[in-house]
Order: structure tokens, then sequence, then C-alpha cells
């Protein structure tokens, strides 16, 4: 059986930086996995690649049978919106809209018609912790509240694979752990695979294995030192 993604030595420069130098992860279904490493060392280019977000200048990605790498803007696209939930740090969430409205655009972005699109959005909003601020737009909402928000976003539409970029790193310890238990609780409980990238030892101990980027490579933390 082929591994649920796949990066293989890839390279990625902006401009005169070289962020990944010949990075390679492997990483089954159903798993969560960490990527720590230290500020600058290419843990979110390295994210981006595999959510098919930015194109690899070398080397290759694969979504299962798909290399997603050679895929087009569009089928990427599509690829992102039917099997990716991603989160960043600080939630990106559209600020006209209200917190409801936020998810039920992703769903209905996979083709759900509007009421029903609304009334998961509700249920996922509900689940989260955050049913009762379905009426309120991002800059009425606590730093928490949208991260939880940005979860039902990425949630709803049941993704295969959930993406996060730092999902805890603007939240104190507490609303953290929260939102990265609400998060694996509800990942585990599906079966979807987790990438999750942080400079959190405490938040990389809940991932079922880590691995740490240093100077855009990628390298397996062992077990035992964990
Ligand atoms: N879009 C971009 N344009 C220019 N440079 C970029 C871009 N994205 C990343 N870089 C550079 O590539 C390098 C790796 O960045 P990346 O964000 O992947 O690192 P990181 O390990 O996630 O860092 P941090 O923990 O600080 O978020 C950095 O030097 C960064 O400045």
């Amino acid at each position: 059986m082929s591994p649920l993604l796949h990066a293989r030595d890839v390279t990625k420069t902006f401009g005169r930086t070289q962020a990944l130098r010949g990075a390679s992860l492997t990483i089954e279904a159903g798993e969560v996995v960490a990527i720590s490493g230290p500020s600058g060392s290419g843990k979110s280019t390295l994210l981006h690649c595999l959510a098919g977000i930015v194109t690899p200048d070398e080397g290759e990605i694969h979504y299962g049978e798909t290399r997603l790498d050679e895929l087009d803007e569009d089928a990427r696209t599509r690829l992102r919106r039917e099997a990716f939930g991603i989160v960043f740090q600080f939630g990106g969430l559209v600020p006209e809209l209200t917190a409801e409205e936020n998810v039920a655009v992703s769903l209905m972005f996979g083709g759900a018609g509007r009421a029903e699109a609304s009334e998961t959005a509700r249920e996922w909003l509900d689940r989260v912790g955050v049913g009762d601020c379905a009426s309120l737009r991002p800059g009425e909402l606590s730093g928490g509240q949208a991260q939880r928000v940005a979860l039902a976003r990425a949630l709803a539409t049941e993704p295969t694979v959930v993406f996060a970029d730092e999902p805890t790193g603007a939240l104190d310890s507490v609303a953290g752990e929260e939102v990265l238990g609400l998060l694996l609780g509800v990942a585990r409980e599906r079966g979807a695979t987790v990438v999750l990238v942080t400079h959190d030892n405490r938040i990389a101990a809940f991932a079922d294995r880590e691995v740490v980027v240093r100077d855009g490579v990628v390298t397996e933390v062992p077990a035992v030192t964990r």
C-alpha cells in the first residue's frame, strides 16, 4: 500500500533564500505527525508543499497515487477542497463574514446548498464549543474562539488530511491545548491524518510521531528521545 503523503527530495527557493534543500517525508493514513524545528528552517514551506499550496522547484509530492506537484492549479484547488482541511496560526477567517458563514462557505465550495451548509456549520460550531458565536464576525471573537471557528471550518468538510500551521501559536497554553485536543479528538475519531507544524515541544508530544526540519532538510526524531 502506498503512503498517504510523500514528499521526495523537495527543494524550494524564494528569491535568494533556499527554504527547502532536499526535504523528504512519508506519512501514512491516520497518522498524526508534528513537524518541529527552528524558526525559518522550512517547516511551513514543507507543509504548504504537502498541502498543494506551494509548488516545489524540484522533487515530488505524492498524495496517494496522485502526483500533487504535477497537477494544474484548478485540479490542485479541487483536491484541496475535497480532501484537505487547513488551519493557520491566526485562523485566516474572512473578516466580513460571520462565524457561521465562514464555515458554511467552505461547505458550499464543496457543493452543499446554502441551507444544508448553514445547518452543518452550526453543528460544527457547537461541537467545538462556539455555537453561541455563530452570528459574530471574526473581529468580535477572542483568539481562542476564532481558532475554534477556523477548526470547525477545516473539519466540517470531513477532510482526509488536516494541515495545521502553528494552530495554537497565537493562543495561551490552556486555550492552545484545548484547540489541539479538539482537533486531535475529531481526527482520531474519524481516522483522519493530521500534519501539524509547531515549535512547541508540548504540542509536538501529542503527535504519534515528530520530525524536525533543520536548514530545509527533514530528520526523524527517535521515539526514545521524545
Ligand atoms: N513567500 C515567501 N517569500 C520569501 N521568502 C519566504 C517565503 N516563504 C518562506 N520564505 C523564507 O523561507 C525560509 C523558510 O520559511 P518557513 O516559513 O518555511 O520557515 P518556518 O520553519 O516555518 O519558520 P517559522 O517557524 O518562523 O514560521 C525563511 O527564511 C523564510 O523567510
